[in-house]
């Protein structure tokens, strides 16, 4: 093999086979050294496996008060890690220069760091400020399966502390580890009050406090390889409970299924074609479901699957398919409404949600808005006209966060966790995701809904 297909196949995984065992020393072009194959391969594989995918992966990231050393911690994970062959390291800057992002049309400043440990692979989050996390965290922009909440010691909990678990309870982030950093600043006296102070914490806001994992130690000394007592060894402790105290995650595959109707169409000699990417979950031909929305629950069975003509045994979570079902007519399915196992989801329209309004240079509005304005709610393939009612101040101003109640003016399928957005004419408002499912409207209450957006729309007509 020459030199410059050895080179390729360095950089082309699928070529390296191909390597001519004889070659125990390259010679390299570019630098007129001779360097062991050994060592090329040995630097080569270092590099791979950081990318390796054969673990189970797990997102986390770091959440806590301003300064308390989110960024010195995920610096320092990255560096302990490295040491081990299971991670690149990173710098303090280079997570804290985090490229901008854009989610639906916010912009959130994130930084994506990626490590392993002997059990998983990680997709770490870390933001550079407050309204990043409270962004990111609403829109998702990084999913975190659990979280690590760095707390000062020299500080304690802190209004921010509050925040991010609040916001992390409420969008379903069931673990948390607890991180207790800068012991290398406080007292021992006083790192114990700090770890009380922290699970009376949790426990008020309704995690186990008592038993959560609590880690105490410096992200500063390890990333500078000082008093490994506190530095390195309470980094390796971290990631153990890490390992051990958030569970890998699902995979969408393993869930119920469930398609978001995108369309429908009648074939004839057929029957009835429903359209859509699947959510999540296995489609196969024979399966039972329900369908669901606009008022509406019907059950049918799946009679056959396909995608892109042609038919398959059963389509997985991302495929985009036509799903034919028995003895359903055309203009009896709508698009908005949602195909799934039988009994997994429901229609509601009562429900309560966090949600980030857009500021103006986001592309949303330049005024505030008060209660009971009423806006389109979109999610998933349905948009429905939706009442908003802000429990706990006057109004939500541009580039703010609030926790909202939604009346949908009728029920759609909702689920805690699912995304959304808010529009108003043209304009998106805002966006959220559905933290508490209340019960459904009355009778009463939905027709004072409707009359009220009757009355609001004639209001319009005679301006
Ligand atoms: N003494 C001490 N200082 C630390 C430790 N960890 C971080 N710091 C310092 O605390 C300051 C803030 O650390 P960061 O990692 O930037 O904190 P952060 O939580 O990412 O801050 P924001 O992203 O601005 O919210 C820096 O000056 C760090 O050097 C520690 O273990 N001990
Ligand atoms: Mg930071």
């Amino acid at each position: 093999m020459s030199t410059i297909s050895f080179a390729k196949s360095l950089v082309n995984p699928a070529l390296k086979l191909v390597l001519n065992q004889s070659h125990s020393y390259i010679r390299c072009t570019a630098v007129p050294t001779v360097t062991p194959l050994s060592i090329i391969l040995r630097r080569h594989y270092a590099e791979k496996q950081v990318f390796e995918r054969s673990k189970p992966h797990c997102n986390v990231g770091t959440i806590g008060h301003v300064d308390h050393g989110k960024t010195t911690l995920t610096a320092a994970i990255t560096k302990v890690l490295a040491d081990l062959n299971l991670a690149q390291k990173k710098g303090y800057t280079d997570i804290d220069n985090a490229p901008e992002e854009k989610a639906r049309g916010i912009t959130i400043n994130v930084a994506h760091v990626e490590y392993q440990t002997e059990q998983r692979h990680y997709g770490h989050t870390d933001c550079p400020g407050h309204a990043d996390y409270i962004k990111n965290m609403i829109t998702g922009t990084a999913q975190m399966d659990g979280a690590i909440l760095v707390v000062a010691a020299t500080d304690g909990v802190m209004p921010q502390t509050r925040e991010h678990l609040l916001l992390a309870k409420q969008i379903g982030i069931q673990h948390v580890v607890v991180f207790i950093n800068k012991v290398d600043a406080a007292d021992e006296e006083m790192v114990e009050l700090v770890e009380m102070e922290i699970r009376e914490l949790m426990t008020e806001m309704g995690y186990d406090g008592e038993n959560v994992p609590v880690v105490k130690g410096s992200a500063l000394c390890a990333l500078e390889g000082k008093s490994p007592d506190i530095g390195a060894d309470a980094i390796t402790k971290l990631l153990a409970e890490v390992d051990t105290f958030i569970p890998t995650p699902v995979r969408e595959l393993d869930k119920p299924f469930l398609l978001p109707v995108e369309s429908v169409h009648s074939i004839p000699g057929r029957g009835t074609v429903v359209t859509g990417r699947l959510h999540r979950g296995v489609l196969k031909k024979g399966t039972e479901c329900e369908i669901i929305g606009h008022g509406k629950v019907m059950k049918t069975t799946v009679t056959g699957v396909e995608m892109f003509h042609k038919t398959l045994e059963e389509a997985q979570a991302g495929d985009q398919l036509g799903a034919l079902v028995r003895s359903i007519k055309r203009d009896q399915i709508r698009r908005g409404m949602v195909m799934a196992k039988p009994g997994t989801v429901k229609a509601h329209d009562n429900i309560e949600a966090a949600v980030y309004i857009l500021s103006k240079e986001e592309g949303g509005r330049s005024r505030p808005f008060t209660s009971f304005i009423q806006l389109q709610m979109f999610s998933m393939t349905w948009d429905c006209a939706t009442q908003v009612t802000i429990p706990d101040k006057e109004m939500v101003m541009p580039g703010e966060d609030a926790t909202l109640k939604l009346r949908l003016l009728k029920p759609m399928v909702c689920e805690t966790g699912q995304r959304f957005t808010l529009r108003l004419a043209d304009l998106t408002l805002g966006t959220g995701v559905i933290t508490k499912i209340n019960s459904n409207l009355s009778e009463e209450d939905r027709i004072k809904l409707l009359e009220g957006k009757k009355a609001r729309e004639k209001a319009a007509a005679k301006k």
